[in-house]
């Protein structure tokens, strides 16, 4: 079984992967006349294949047990997958590169700070969605419409934090 210990989450790790939605660490403009700052275009939405559309869900989960053990990955290849907490829920995010197969060598964890968000690139092999410590609720935006878009590859791994 792979261990792997969840690293903090960072852009610049991330970034084979996807996008980390933080306000903190992004641009703004004002907009409204002032009284709103727009942080703008902070990841890219990706709906491919079919009859492809954006959806907006809310996802609401219940906490995972750490060590936090996996049998399988998921990808999505016909479009990105957003995370977003909705009350700085901590989740755990454990990804490897699109790919038909998964390199051990090159799954990743990390551990989210509670304002951060993810937007998975279409393919990246990820872990469901696995909030810490409490219920979560999520605001999440992915891809609608035709076709399969929702693969497993099995792969035995443990989290720690
Ligand atoms: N199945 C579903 O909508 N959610 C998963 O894709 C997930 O990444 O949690
Ligand atoms: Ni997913």
């Amino acid at each position: 079984m792979l261990e792997l210990k969840a690293e903090p989450l960072t852009a610049e790790a991330f970034a084979p992967f996807g996008d980390v939605i933080d306000a903190r660490a992004s641009e703004w403009f004002p907009i409204n006349a002032g009284r709103t700052r727009r942080y703008h275009d902070l990841a890219r939405v990706e709906t491919l294949g079919e009859e492809a559309r954006t959806l907006i869900s809310i996802f609401v989960s219940q906490p995972v047990a750490i060590p936090l053990d996996l049998d399988f990955l998921e990808r999505h290849r016909l479009g990105s997958q957003a995370f977003m907490p909705l009350h700085e829920e901590r989740f755990v995010v454990v990804v490897a590169p699109p790919g038909d197969e998964i390199d051990p060598a090159e799954v990743r964890a990390f551990v989210t700070d509670g304002r951060q968000g993810v937007n998975y690139r279409a393919g990246t092999w990820h872990a469901i969605q696995s909030v810490l410590e409490r219920e979560g609720e999520f605001l999440v935006v992915d891809r609608g419409g035709e076709g399969s878009n929702c693969d497993e590859h099995p792969l035995a791994l443990r989290v720690t934090l």
